[in-house]
């Protein structure tokens, strides 16, 4: 497969909300922030210069729908160009193997949280004692830990995830909470996605960090989860009746984290809700404001109780108990 990169170079205040725009359109919502590094003393944990322009880059496949894909992005950065001055977008056609591997040349070690370190996985990285180190390769999966939901979310487990606790990381993508979950000390972890792609990126990501005998990852989704399509494509499976096929969903979680969508999480309010023990903690976040009445509402409607809300940008994330 031939795939399309499509960058655009934009000042510091403007990476998230051009990185959100880039999302709407890029492959499983991947965009790869690569500010201006400077090599430091320190190995390969740069810093870098907030003085001079990130670049953001998204792929997309080269099909059919590439061109037009393209210029809606383009139409959308101008009007974006009017408040605020962006770089052209440049676009440059990449194989598959360079696809993997374009990832890894703009991905660096971050921080997120008080304790959390995403270290890619072809980086060292020498921890200090109180570090939590995520050892990634997102590959073609969503969860590089750089999106503002992932990282609401990784925030939260660093207070929730406690030794013990029998969790469940659904849409797991890259499998990074999971893993986030496991290494806080949380375990049992069953690590899902219905995209089989994910599904794989997750289970490589578990081995790379050894901890194949806390997290569990696979193919799967919870209840009315089981019918729906891949999260992109707009199939929510709402043409099933209710549970003709689907197993009754029963407490077995302490802990749950949903970095899903809306939609999603307002389609699965009863399953996640049934999965979870009472006095068990759900992280869900996914959340666009403007939907965020409508989960808040569904989780309230399946018995859930709310402790938290956070907000990054557009985002929202939501800490609900049973
Ligand atoms: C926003 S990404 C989150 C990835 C990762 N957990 C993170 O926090 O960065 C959402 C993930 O949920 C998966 N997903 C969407 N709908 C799903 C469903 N019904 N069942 C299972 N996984 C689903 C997608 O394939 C995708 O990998």
């Amino acid at each position: 497969m031939t795939w399309l990169e499509l960058s655009v170079q934009v000042d510091n205040e403007a990476v998230e909300s051009v990185s959100e725009l880039l999302a709407r359109y890029g492959y499983n919502g991947g965009v790869v922030a690569e500010p201006a590094w400077i090599p430091g003393d320190e190995g390969p944990e740069f810093s870098y210069d907030p003085n001079r322009p990130v670049t953001l880059r998204t792929y997309i496949p080269l099909d059919a729908q590439a061109e037009d894909v393209r210029q809606r992005l383009e139409q959308a950065l101008w009007h974006f160009n009017q408040i605020r001055p962006l770089g052209p977008l440049q676009t440059r056609q990449l194989e598959e193997e360079d696809w993997a591997n374009a990832w890894k040349q703009h991905y660096s070690i971050m921080r997120v949280g008080q304790r959390t370190v995403i270290v890619p996985s072809w980086l060292e990285y020498s921890p200090a004692p109180d570090d939590v180190v995520i050892a990634l390769d997102p590959g073609m999966a969503f969860g590089t830990g750089l999106h503002p939901t992932t990282q609401l979310c990784l925030r939260l487990l660093e207070t929730y995830a406690q030794p013990g606790l029998r969790t469940l990381d659904l849409g797991t993508g890259s499998g990074i909470l999971a893993i986030a979950a496991a290494k806080l000390g949380a375990g049992p972890v069953l690590a899902i996605d219905n995209d089989p792609v994910a599904a794989q990126v997750a289970a490589e990501n578990v081995r790379i960090n050894q901890i194949e005998h806390v997290v569990t990852a696979g193919e799967g989704s919870l209840g009315a989860g089981q019918h729906m399509g891949h999260w992109l494509s707009g199939d929510f499976g709402e043409d099933h009746p209710a549970d003709a096929s689907t197993p009754p969903t029963t407490p077995q979680f302490n802990l749950i984290a949903a970095n899903l969508i809306a939609k999603v999480l307002v389609i699965l309010a009863n399953d996640l809700a049934a999965a979870l023990m009472p006095g068990g903690i759900l992280v869900s976040s996914g959340i666009i404001d403007t939907k965020e009445a409508d989960v808040v509402a569904a989780f309230e409607a399946a018995g859930l109780r709310q402790l938290e809300r956070h907000v990054e940008g557009e985002w929202v994330a939501l800490v609900h108990t049973r």
